[in-house]
């Protein structure tokens, strides 16, 4: 069973099109990273998941319920991490959790809780006290109340230090090695990259991709990138290295004596040896695969901007 199904949802607010035709499929124990730039509408598809907001059109099943019609099924069945969440300043982190676990009337222990989020010492503290770090750890606590089917969390690396976000990251698996689907939205790359099976990149309400990381390397063909140090910048190195097959931008820097070069796999041979033809030596050579920030800039720019133009290749920033 698909732990969540959207077809052709539609969300307008006004003259606002928040969601344009959303369809997608995420199947049950997936890691599922929902992506995309500020008002994409990633809350506003959660808030669909969840009925705290109907569609214009459309439909949204989570967990085989219906979401408008058995939204309480499947809030049940659901933890969420809200984007935004306020916390009750004046009752303690162990209360706001024992307030969650008899709601979903669970028998969950609030402090072993707090302790997997790592705020066990502050659990008798008011939440009014708390940083935003230890807020936001909070309420995940209060989402994993009831070992939930499917968890989702909107933002969940707001306010995390590194330690924390990666904290966060091994919760996530540990939830998926439980059976759970994880539903999470970010526009942190590295976040989605280091635990997703998939990913889903929404722009402007519309889905421009659903793959898996690997899959979305694949379709951008032109992935890598590699930078040449050179004894000296010989005359017409951009033009020379530009002209190779497979090359969709260069950049020269001069004072460092060096080209950074985005080419596909085969061209990369080709452009070192274009640099061999002129009167310069190679020093030193590198290649980095192109990083999910490239990617995922890529896919929601402008289509003009997307486009390498071959006959006059782009400066890329070195
Ligand atoms: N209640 C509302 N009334 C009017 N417009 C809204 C409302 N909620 C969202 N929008 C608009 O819908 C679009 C999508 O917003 P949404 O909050 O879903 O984006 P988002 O991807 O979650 O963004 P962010 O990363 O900034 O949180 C935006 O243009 C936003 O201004």
């Amino acid at each position: 069973m698909a732990a969540i199904e959207l077809s052709h949802l539609t969300k307008r607010y006004g003259d606002v099109l928040a969601l344009d035709d959303v369809s997608l499929t995420v199947e049950a124990g997936e890691v599922f990273g929902f992506l995309g730039p500020n008002g994409a509408g990633k809350s506003t598809t959660i808030d669909v998941l969840l009925d705290f907001v109907r569609p214009t059109s459309g439909k949204a099943r989570v967990l085989g319920f219906d979401a408008q019609r058995d939204g309480l099924d499947v809030r049940r069945r659901t933890g969420v991490l809200p984007d935004g969440y306020h916390v009750y300043d004046r009752l303690t982190g162990r209360q706001h959790v024992q307030f969650a676990v008899d709601s979903k009337g669970t028998d969950d222990d609030a402090a072993a809780l707090l302790d997997r989020v790592g705020i066990a010492d502050a659990a008798d503290r008011p939440a009014g006290g708390y940083s935003k770090g230890m807020r936001q750890r909070l309420v995940l606590a209060m989402a994993l109340v009831g070992e939930p089917d499917l968890l989702i969390l909107d933002e969940p690396s707001t306010g995390l230090d590194p330690r924390g976000a990666s904290e966060m990251r091994d919760i996530i698996r540990a939830e998926a090695a439980r059976g759970a689907t994880v539903f999470f939205s970010s526009h942190i790359l590295e976040q989605v990259e280091a635990v997703c099976d998939r990913v889903a990149i929404i722009d402007e309400g519309r889905l421009v991709t659903v793959d898996t990381i690997e899959g979305l390397r694949a379709a951008m063909g032109d992935g890598d990138t590699l930078t040449l140090t050179l004894d000296a910048v010989p005359e017409g190195l951009a033009e020379a290295v530009g002209a190779v097959d497979g090359v969709s931008a260069v950049a020269v820097d001069a004072d460092a004596r060096r080209v950074t070069v985005h080419a596909d796999g085969p061209a990369k041979a080709a452009v070192v040896n274009a640099v061999g033809t002129l009167d310069a030596t190679v020093l030193d050579l590198a290649t980095s695969e192109a990083s999910l920030e490239e990617l995922f800039m890529s896919a929601t720019a402008d289509e003009d901007a997307a486009a390498p133009d071959d006959a006059a290749p782009a400066e890329v920033a070195p």
